[in-house]
This record gives structure tokens, C-alpha cells and sequence, in this order.
């Protein structure tokens, strides 16, 4: 079967948000599963910084009156195929800007053209309002059906009369703007978690859609995210001050005192260090933490870390927090791929209290880190993060219901209060830390959906459920995907000479990141555990023949990975100054 990903970013190229690492994990696992899986993106300005792109485009052509040509490159760390759509208008080094809804109907008109001319997909799978118009000009295609994920039902993109005005509008067309036009023509419109599906269907998160929604839930369901388990691994991760495993917590500390000393907040291990990475905008519940925050710091010892940008009006009031708390909150403005592993992995807790969230994703690497997440119990923060229950050592996180000050205050006081019980509190990382996070689950539910809407049994075989079913075990158990000996037990494999690859061209990397921050990177196992864990993985009789195909697949990743591992992971990013010590205040500039 061959599957076209359609999508305006793609993690670790180019990524602004969520989305960016659906469209850099999904395919991956997709291609591992042995499907046929390509991914079309704009060829940003940044993107020759990043990876190598042959000089020559493998295909010219025209849409909207444009040329454009596409150039054939491969997925970071995969063998995905990836083509890159060049045209002028995506020269400047920025995904997003003024000109967004004619770049990205421009974008999905070539994606098309090049779907029905170059290289003809089975299944289009198309991601939010930049690729809405698809599903409508595939509607007379029979044998090209679409999938339209919905990753963030706030942004429709361009109305009806823009997408008149520039581009081709069938007759049968219906829809006041690519996201409706999306939803209404799609084969399966599919949004990233079961809760958010449900809630979108009411006037309260419908972004007044929740009709038309309601009308179309016979073709609407909601999937999970996962996370690229591999690129955020806390054992084998370069980034971060130490690396360590949910056995080997102890070390985690050196990313704690790390990270205060980055940050420029007082450096106290025993501090309650609380962590925020996201985008700042209405979404992400801001105006909760900027009216009890106050409350909460005069009385504990708690410090914070925010790491975000976007709306002004946040960014001014967080700095006015961190100049009111010097030493105990930093608010880093800037998007910063490393510093948000180290809040990850060194902060105590990490905050998300949306107003809505239709997955979150940055809830699921805090929990991969041990950093435990305080969270509104909301769309995939409610599918995800389960009630912390301490007297039954149950739950992975802290949680409240309702949009409201003094409920964030309480649970936050909860979790100030558990993390004194340090046994418990471990456990509780620990918990955090050995949750299945990985795609394969969900990529299974595509599968179905896929084989579905080509007209076959919409399940899967044996083998693919066998294959599933191994690689999640593989990645909770933290002995594979880890530095342990598990070749000794289940027959050849090559995990402890690719990571070694894969450390050298990481560490020569981290050496740039921070400056010639000289660290130690080792990876702590614990041997009684990965021998147990191992007798475990073996038990499944097939392990051998599954882990000799899928180590074929990712030797070759390794090879295909050297030159863009190490890479900046977003335009933004690179803007900005190197992650050395700083004040706890820093402007956009880095002042
Ligand atoms: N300043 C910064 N520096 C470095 N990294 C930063 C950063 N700000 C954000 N990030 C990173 O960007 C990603 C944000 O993803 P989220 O899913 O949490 O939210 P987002 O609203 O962008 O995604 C939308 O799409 C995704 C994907 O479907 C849904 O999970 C989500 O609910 C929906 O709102 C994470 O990887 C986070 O670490």
C-alpha cells in the first residue's frame, strides 16, 4: 500500500509545534511496519542547513500558475522517502508568517499535482487546514482516497472567498474554509485523541464546527499521538546533562542542577522545580498559572522554568513574574530543541493546565523524562495522564477538571506536598517513565483505517499484530531501546554497535550545543533489571525472527542518520544564541 504524508511541518526539520512530530514519528513506524509511506513538505529556506538535498529536483511542474520543482531526500534517521517542494515563497527561513494561507493552498494545489502525476499514492493522509482543499480536488479520483487528521481545531485557514480567489474551487465543492472543506470530503477525518474527538462534537470545543461535526461522527475518530521513543530517550539522550533510566533516578539530578544553573535560577536540589515548554498562546491555560502563581511561590520553596514563545501579551507578563522572582522563575522566549530536553528531563513536575488539548505531546516527553505532569484533565491530557493515587500507588500524574485558579492552585499544592515523600515519589516516576508512549499502538489504528478505506478487511495479520505487540514490549522495557546486553538473549542484534555509532555523531554535536560543555555520557544500567526484562521479551516466541527483520531496517537508519542527527531541530531555533548560563530574564534577542 502506498501512503503520501502530506504536511507543512515535519519534525526535525522543521517544526513548530505538535504536529511537526506526528509527521517526523508516524511514517517511520508506518515504513518499519513494511508499508510504503512518503512524505511531501515545502522546501523551507532552513532546510539546507539541516539535511542534504541532491542538487537536482527529481520533478518540475506548475500549480496556482507556479512552477515548482521536488527534490527526493530521506526522513532523519529512517528511510522514508522525502520530497521537497521548492518554490520561492518558501525561501524565507520561516515556516509560518503573514503570507501563510497563499503558501499553504499553493503547497497542497502541488502536493496534488504531484500525487496524480509523480508518484500515485494509494492514500493521501492529509494534516490540518494547509492540506484541507486535498481530500475536496481527490473527490473525483477513485483510487486515491484521503485521511484528514485534525491536530488543532482552533486554526481553519483561508475562507471561501480566498481559496475562490486563488485556486481551484470544484462545483461540488461545499465549505466556508480549507478545514471545513477537509472534514467534509475526506474518506476518514481522524483527530489525535479519542476525548477530543468526543469533545469537538459540543459547543464548548467545536470552534463552532461542533454541528457539522456531529453530522459527520460516523467518520470520525480519534487516535492517539505517540512519541519518537528512539530521538527522546533519556538513557541515550546527549542532550541533556546526564543520561539515566527509571532504575537509575539518582542521576537524574544532574539534569535539576543543570538546568538551575542554565537558567539562572538558585541552584537548590532539593527545590520544587516546576517546568513549562509551549507555545504561548490562550491554549495552553497561561492566564491559570499567571494568577496563582504568585500565591503558590510565597508560600513553598517552589521555582519555575518556563520555555515558550508566541503571543506578546504572555510573553510580557512572564517576564514581569520572572522580574518579580529573580532566581526562583526563568522565562526563556525563544524556541530551543536542547533546552527543552533538559526541562524535561531535570524539572520536578511539568505544568499544562489547557484550556483545550486536543493530544498534547509535550505532557508524554516530560513523562518519558520522569518529570511528572500536573495537567487539566482535558482531550489527550485526560487520555494520557491518569490520577496520581499514592495510598494505592496508582496514576501518573496530578489532575483537575474544571478551567479554574484555584483548582490549578490545589493540585499543584498536591504535588508540592507528594514530592517530600521521596520513596513514593520515585515510584511515581518510575510509573511515568515505563508507559507505552510509542506509535506502533496507534500506527496499528491507521493501519485499519488505511486497509479499510482500500477496500480491504480493516485489521491486521497475525504477523503485523506479532511485530506490534514485540516492539511496544522492546520499547517499555528499557533494555533494547536502552544500553543493555540483550543480544546475549534473543539471537543477533545490532542495538549496542548503532548506538555507539550513533553516541559518537550525537556527542561530537553536543560539544557544538553547549559550548564546550564537556560532559560524561555514560548510560547507567541496571543489570538485575535488564536480565529480568529480558527473560520477559524472549517469552515471545517469535522475538528473533521479528528483531533480525526490524534490525535490517534500522542499521540502515543509522547510516542514513550521521549527517542529520545532529542538526538544529527547528528554523527558529537556530536564530537563537547557544544555551550557555543565564540571567533568569532573557529577551527574544537573547539580551
Ligand atoms: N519554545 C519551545 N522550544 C522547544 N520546543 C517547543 C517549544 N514550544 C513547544 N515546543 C515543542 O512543540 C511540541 C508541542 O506539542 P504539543 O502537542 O504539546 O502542542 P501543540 O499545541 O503545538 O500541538 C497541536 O498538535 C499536536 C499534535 O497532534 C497535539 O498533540 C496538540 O494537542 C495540538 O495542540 C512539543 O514537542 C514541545 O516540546
Amino acid at each position: 500500500m502506498r501512503i503520501l504524508f502530506v504536511g507543512a511541518e515535519v519534525a526535525p526539520l522543521a517544526k513548530a509545534g505538535g504536529m511537526g512530530d506526528v509527521l517526523g514519528a508516524l511514517p517511520k513506524v508506518l515504513h518499519q511496519l513494511g508499508y510504503d509511506v512518503r512524505i511531501i513538505m515545502p522546501y523551507y529556506g532552513f532546510l539546507d542547513d539541516k539535511i542534504e538535498v541532491p542538487s537536482e529536483p527529481i520533478w518540475h511542474s506548475h500549480a496556482m500558475s507556479q512552477d515548482f520543482s521536488v527534490y527526493q531526500t530521506t526522513l532523519p534517521k529512517s528511510n522514508v522517502p522525502l520530497y521537497l517542494l521548492k518554490h520561492h515563497s518558501f525561501a524565507p527561513r520561516r515556516i509560518y508568517g503573514d503570507d501563510e494561507y497563499w503558501r499553504f493552498t499553493f503547497f497542497s494545489n502541488a502536493a496534488a499535482e504531484f500525487a496524480w502525476n509523480c508518484w500515485k499514492p494509494d492514500i493521501i493522509h492529509c494534516h490540518d487546514w494547509h492540506t484541507g482543499m486535498i481530500p475536496v480536488w481527490m473527490h473525483q479520483t477513485p483510487d486515491i482516497t484521503t485521511v484528514f487528521t485534525i491536530h488543532n481545531l482552533a486554526y481553519q485557514g483561508p475562507g471561501r472567498g480566498f481559496l475562490e480567489h486563488n485556486t481551484w474551487c470544484p462545483g461540488y465543492m461545499d465549505g466556508d474554509n480549507s478545514l471545513v472543506a477537509g472534514i467534509k470530503f475526506a474518506g476518514r477525518i481522524t483527530t489525535v485523541s479519542p476525548t477530543y474527538a468526543e469533545q469537538i462534537q459540543t459547543p464548548a470545543y467545536g470552534e463552532r464546527l461542533d454541528g457539522l461535526l456531529s453530522n459527520f461522527n460516523h467518520n470520525l475518530v480519534g487516535i492517539l499521538n505517540g512519541i519518537d521513543m528512539e530521538l527522546y530517550n533519556p538513557a541515550e539522550d546527549q542532550f541533556i546533562h546526564q543520561t539515566f533510566t527509571p532504575y537509575t533516578l539518582e542521576d537524574r539530578k544532574a539534569n535539576k542542577i543543570g538546568l538551575q544553573q542554565e537558567t539562572g535560577l538558585e541552584i537548590e536540589e532539593g527545590a520544587f522545580l516546576m517546568g513549562m515548554v509551549t507555545r504561548l498562546v490562550e491554549q495552553k491555560g497561561l492566564d491559570l498559572v499567571l494568577q496563582m502563581l504568585d500565591r503558590f511561590l510565597v508560600h513553598t520553596d517552589a521555582q519555575l522554568v518556563v520555555l515558550g514563545s508566541g503571543d506578546h501579551y504572555y510573553e510580557n507578563q512572564l517576564w514581569q513574574l520572572a522580574a518579580r522572582y529573580p532566581g526562583r522563575v526563568s522565562v526563556q522566549i525563544l524556541y530551543n530543541d536542547v533546552l527543552s530536553r533538559r526541562i524535561f528531563a531535570g524539572a520536578d513536575v511539568f505544568l499544562m493546565p489547557s484550556r483545550f488539548e486536543p493530544c498534547g505531546i509535550s505532557q508524554l516527553f516530560a513523562m518519558r523524562y520522569g518529570c511528572v505532569p500536573i495537567v487539566r484533565s482535558t482531550g489527550g491530557l485526560k487520555d494520557t495522564v491518569s490520577f496520581y493515587d499514592p495510598m494505592n500507588e496508582e496514576g501518573t500524574g496530578y489532575c483537575f477538571d474544571h478551567y479554574d485558579p484555584l483548582e490549578l492552585l490545589f493540585c499543584m499544592i498536591r504535588a508540592w506536598e507528594g514530592f517530600r515523600f521521596k520513596d513514593d515519589w520515585m515510584k511515581l516516576q518510575q510509573r511515568c517513565m515505563t508507559q507505552d508512549f510509542s506509535w506502533y499502538g496507534s500506527a496499528a489504528e491507521y493501519i485499519k483505517i488505511y486497509k479499510e478505506l482500500t477496500g480491504q478487511p480493516g485489521e491486521l495479520t497475525s504477523e503485523e499484530e506479532d511485530k506490534i505487540s514485540f516492539l511496544i514490549q522492546k520499547n517499555i522495557s528499557w533494555d533494547l531501546n536502552g544500553k543493555g546486553n540483550i543480544d546475549e538473549n534473543i539471537g543477533e542484534d545490532n542495538t549496542e554497535k548503532e548506538s555507539t555509532e550513533t553516541q559518537t555523531v550525537i556527542q561530537e554535536e553536543s560539544t557544538t550545543v553547549e559550548d564546550e560543555q564537556t560532559q560524561e555520557s555514560t548510560a547507567p544500567t541496571d543489570s538485575s533489571t535488564i536480565t529480568s526484562q529480558a527473560v520477559e521479551v524472549v517469552t515471545n516466541h517469535n522475538a528473533p525472527e521479528i528483531e533480525e527483520s526490524l534490525s535490517q531496517e534500522s542499521s540502515t537508519s543509522i547510516i542514513t542518520t550521521e549527517t542529520e542527527v545532529h542538526q538544529p531541530t527547528s528554523d527558529i531555533e537556530e536564530d537563537q544564541p547557544k544555551l550557555k548560563p543565564r540571567p533568569s530574564i532573557s529577551s527574544p534577542t537573547g539580551d
